[in-house]
């Protein structure tokens, strides 16, 4: 028999509400919830919040990607998820051009071996043709239920409208949700060799050939293919008002559309990009880019009404190295930023230490609303009997400055680095195991496993019921009722 593990003293928050209780852990799940709980190890959660662990629903490990991979793998990315009470990570899987979903799903969970918390893939759809069709059903069939559309990234990832409404079609038939990275990826292409050919060679420049109006437009495109699709759509770091109003207004029509803002995108902003380093801009070059504060107060009044629904990293991290590859042209500059640690303990800080956001809200955006979009509520998410023990002991009054010295990522920069955050983790548990001790990282690598996630969520189930009630239907006309043929 597993040992037993209790955490005692502690206040539950959950999404739906926060409670005084112990809760007992035994081979890996949550066995019991209650009062003056007894037996095995004892972990103290005195004036602690027990929650769920968090679950970034994006990540980049080890991404090939803009002639580089990504520095962190598997291993250290999710031991940087640990540190900051993250125990899961849905990273994405991406054939290249002309490969296969199965071959390319091979080679990720090869390099997903080393994982330090549990994981799940998305699969990318980077082409199309009928193996494509096919393999998508197969992919479900591995346990894998999104996929994932860049509109950007033009000559690399990027999918046409009708590869999109295709694939959205099918999505749609084998209960899967379709994810989208919204940028209108030809009027990008356009902009940055314009800006090129001005003589503007510096970061700042990738965030002035991909303004709010690009995403705007891709994320609207989006959302009205899908709707003609009969499919709900998950549409990733959601950066702007244009965006978010585009989700807003759709979800206002009773439309099935996600928003994700990411930590950056809500509490950095576009100065960074004329910071007179170069390395410190470039190292936050990121699509989409950072935006001005009205963006950001959009993105945090969505988390507050509702119409935005979980806070991801996108964490990308690349080297200095790495980033220097665009020195003389920004647009060769490898996208993406870290996050992982410092996503939960960032957004407590700025979220509910403000007032923007309830503890409970909290636990939504960062867990709950992430599992239940992606299938996997209540074995992930929750803190209820029968649930896997992947549990943060969070302390609202434990305080650090965030800095690259401690960081667990291999990179050697921070986009936060300096800010000083309050509230983390005690302890972080992972299916019971303890993975952070007191602000100390004892995960275990390899101890991760993949999470498989079925098919048909409810929302899927329900929106293909309305299409088929809805659907248009042949009026049957007695004879009489007709006129003669001429
Ligand atoms: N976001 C970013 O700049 N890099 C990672 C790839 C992507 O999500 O677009
Ligand atoms: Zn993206
Ligand atoms: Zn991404």
């Amino acid at each position: 028999m597993s040992a037993r593990t209790v955490i005692k003293g502690g206040t539950i928050v959950t999404a739906d509400r926060s409670y005084d209780a112990d809760v007992a852990i035994e081979g890996g799940k949550i066995v019991e919830i209650g009062q003056n709980l007894s037996g095995g190890k004892v972990l103290d959660a005195e004036g602690c919040y027990v929650m769920p662990g968090g679950i970034d629903p994006h990540v980049h490990l080890e991404m090939p990607f803009m002639g580089t991979h990504s520095a962190d793998d598997f291993e250290s990315g999710t031991r940087a998820g640990l540190a900051g009470g993250t125990t899961m990570v849905v990273d994405f899987c991406l054939p290249s051009p002309g490969q296969s979903m199965l071959e390319a799903l091979e080679a990720w969970h090869a390099k997903s071996k080393r994982a330090c918390a549990d994981y799940s893939f998305h699969m990318a759809v980077t082409w199309w043709s009928e193996q494509i069709f096919d393999e998508m059903q197969m992919v479900v069939d591995h346990g894998i239920n999104s996929f994932k559309h860049f509109m950007a990234y033009k000559g690399a990832l990027m999918v046409e409208d009708d590869e999109l409404f295709d694939s959205f079609r099918r999505c749609a038939a084998i209960g899967a949700l379709p994810m989208v990275h919204a940028e209108n990826g030809d009027v990008v292409a356009t902009m940055q060799q314009k800006l090129l050919a001005d003589g503007i060679t510096g970061p700042e420049g990738h965030g002035m050939s991909r303004p709010p109006e690009v995403e705007g437009e891709a994320t609207n495109r989006a959302i009205m293919i899908a709707d003609m699709a009969g499919v709900p759509l998950y549409v990733v770091h959601t950066s702007c008002e244009q965006a978010h109003e585009a989700i807003r207004r759709a979800r206002q029509k009773g439309m099935r559309v996600y928003g994700e803002p990411l930590i950056q995108h809500l509490v950095l902003d576009e100065s960074e990009y004329r910071n007179p380093s170069w390395d410190h801009a470039a190292q936050r070059v990121m699509s989409p880019p950072f935006r001005d504060e009205a963006n950001q107060q959009s993105l945090w009044a969505g988390l507050q009404a509702g119409s935005l629904q979980v806070v991801a990293t996108d964490h990308c991290a690349f080297s200095i190295e790495q980033k220097r590859y665009g020195i003389e042209d920004f647009t060769k500059i490898p996208n993406g930023t870290g996050g992982l640690e410092d996503r939960m303990p960032v957004l407590w800080t700025e979220g509910v230490n403000t007032g923007r956001l309830t503890p409970n809200e909290f636990v939504a955006a960062t867990s709950t609303n992430i599992a239940k979009i992606l299938n996997i509520y209540p074995q992930k998410g929750a803190v209820l009997e029968g649930a896997d023990a992947d549990l943060v002991v969070w302390d609202p009054e434990k305080t650090k400055v965030i800095s690259a010295e401690t960081q667990q990522s291999v990179v050697e920069y921070n986009v936060f680095e300096g800010r000083e955050v309050k509230g983390l983790p005690r302890y972080t548990l992972s299916r019971g195991e303890i993975a952070v001790d007191n602000g100390t990282v004892c995960a275990t690598a390899g101890h991760g496993k993949f999470v498989t996630r079925a098919p048909y969520p409810e929302v899927n189930k329900a929106l293909s019921k309305w299409k088929e009630v809805t659907a248009p239907r042949k009026v049957v006309r007695d004879p009489e009722n007709m006129p003669a043929c001429v």
